[in-house]
């Protein structure tokens, strides 16, 4: 089956986990764009909800189809759903191939339950064949780039037009090869200056929603 239709399934099913009222963080890509749409379908019913965006394009797109956002507020995200790059058997994610790294980790970790939306493509036993994405400061980003590489992986840039995020920083791709100690890599490179946020998200996901040629399977971890 075509790998929108499974992102499209997947998001058919998380729709009952979007509460009524309260604040629900929405992720950023092309599977949460099947989600947008129909929360935007059906925007009357989600009239008490705060959606907390996790970047401008979902925030362009939420409020567009006429639902509620915000990005100051004090209080708990009840759930947040979001798209992944790699999902390893615990939950274990690469994020940020949309560059929405930085962003989406703060929401995820603000909020009570992450459930993650995917076709069956994103699912692996081990992460790391998809380059790990890292949001850095412009300020001496060659040097970053440099003390990243230090770390054991080779850097890619994105094309100049492809590697902004929302915060007005750079983001990368490091190729580590397959990762066996997850938490020890988004560790390493997080402790270096420079570096804003790592797309790895430890132990953070508590549900999994795929969309599989043989049906929709919800993997839950916690
Ligand atoms: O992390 C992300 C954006 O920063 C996305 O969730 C991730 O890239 C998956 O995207 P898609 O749903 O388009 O496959």
């Amino acid at each position: 089956m075509d790998e929108s239709r499974l992102k499209e399934k997947a998001a058919v099913k998380a729709i009952p986990y979007v509460p009524k009222e309260g604040f629900v963080g929405i992720g950023t890509g092309s599977t949460v764009k099947f989600l947008i749409k129909l929360l935007v379908e059906e925007s009357r019913k989600y009239s008490d909800v705060t959606f907390v965006p996790t970047s401008l394009e979902t925030m362009y797109l939420l409020n567009s189809g006429g639902l509620r956002t915000s990005t100051e507020f004090h209080g708990s995200i009840a759930i947040d759903i979001d798209g992944a790059d790699e999902i390893d058997p615990n939950g274990n994610l690469i994020k940020g191939g949309g560059a929405a790294l930085t962003r989406e980790k703060i929401v995820a970790a603000n909020s009570q339950k992450l459930i993650i939306i995917a076709d069956q493509s994103k699912l692996v036993n081990k992460l790391g064949k998809f380059k790990v994405p890292v949001e850095i400061l412009p300020f001496l980003a060659e040097q970053t780039i440099q003390n990243i590489e230090n770390k054991g992986c080779k850097v890619t840039l994105r094309p100049e037009n492809k590697n902004r995020s929302d915060n007005g920083n750079i983001v990368i791709d490091s190729d580590f090869g397959l990762i066996d100690n997850v938490q020890d890599i988004q560790t390493k490179l997080k402790m270096i200056p420079g570096v804003v946020e790592v797309g790895i998200f430890h132990g953070m996901t508590w549900k999994t929603i795929v969309g599989k040629n043989s049906g929709v399977e919800e993997i839950n971890y916690k």
